[in-house]
């Protein structure tokens, strides 16, 4: 990507994650799907974004891509400046259910993607480390436990800790904490911004809840339903850290209307027309 000198005669900084023209197209079972279209975002480091839309608009087909899961059918994904065309271990993923191994400790499934890509040894050597985001997720005590014993929210929790003991630097969550309670997920929320600012993780969160997305994210990219595209992008200039107690304050419900506005007028009147 060419970097164009701005006003000043300085190169402005190159984006830590972008996307260029990405489109997606699925064979399909009856006919091909245009799951994607031309889709463009830049994100900065640390910068926390969300993906809404209707079901079924792409959102997932879009995270999927930027994990190495999926090939784009054309454009490119950059991060840090090196072209992804696969899973990359700076990229940690986690989905809407935990998919611990039931037969594993928290301790071990925290251990299994070193394990999976270094071997046992490498794992038992990162055992500290596992031992530190285990306590730094409010689960001390349970590192010897298994799945089975854990609630909902304690199980997504040891999740979170399993996709960052590589030290990923940008984290792709689809629908993380959409199966559980709302006090749960509200205070999931709470702890994941906690971890992404401790870490200066860069993270894009795929959610059904606009204030979920309002809530975690500096930027929200809502998108158009099918062929996914983006069809907006709303800064959200709220402070951080975001509290609980923001989500009754004006500023936050002008963004959740301006984005329930975006999904439900705006689209619909593209749609049509
Ligand atoms: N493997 C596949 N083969 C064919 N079509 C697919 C495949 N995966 C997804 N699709 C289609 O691509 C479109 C986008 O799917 P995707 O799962 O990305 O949407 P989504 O926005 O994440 O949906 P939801 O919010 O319901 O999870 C849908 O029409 C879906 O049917």
């Amino acid at each position: 990507m060419n970097q164009q000198p701005n006003v000043a005669g300085n190169t402005p900084a190159k984006p830590f994650l972008s996307l260029t023209r990405i489109n997606k197209h699925y064979r399909g079972a009856r006919e091909p799907v245009h799951a994607a279209k031309d889709v463009s975002f830049e994100l900065e480091r640390g910068q926390t974004a969300s993906l809404v839309g209707a079901s079924g608009c792409g959102k997932s087909t879009v995270l999927k891509m930027i994990a190495g899961l999926l090939r784009p059918s054309s454009g490119e994904i950059h991060l840090d400046g090196r072209r992804l065309t696969g899973p990359d271990k700076g990229v940690g993923i986690m989905f809407q259910q935990p998919t611990l191994l039931p037969w594993r400790t928290v301790t071990d499934n925290v251990l299994l993607p070193i394990e999976i890509r270094q071997g046992k040894a490498a794992a038992k050597l990162a055992a500290e480390r596992a031992k530190s985001l285990i306590h730094m997720a409010g689960l001390t005590g349970f590192e010897e436990a298994l799945p089975g014993e854990l609630s909902g929210g304690m199980a997504q929790r040891a999740a979170v800790c399993r996709m960052l003991v590589n030290e990923p630097d940008l984290l792709l969550l689809d629908e993380p904490f959409g199966a559980l309670d709302e006090f749960t997920r509200e205070q999931m929320n709470v702890e994941f911004q906690r971890i992404c600012s401790a870490r200066k993780a860069t993270a894009i969160v795929v959610t059904h809840s606009i204030q979920e997305a309002v809530f975690l994210s500096d930027v929200v990219f809502v998108m158009s339903p099918r062929p996914g595209r983006i069809s907006k992008r709303i800064d959200i200039d709220l402070p951080r850290p975001r509290t609980p107690d923001m989500v009754t304050s004006s500023a936050f419900n002008e963004y959740v209307r301006e984005i329930h506005h975006c999904l439900f007028v705006r689209n619909s009147e593209a749609n049509h027309g």
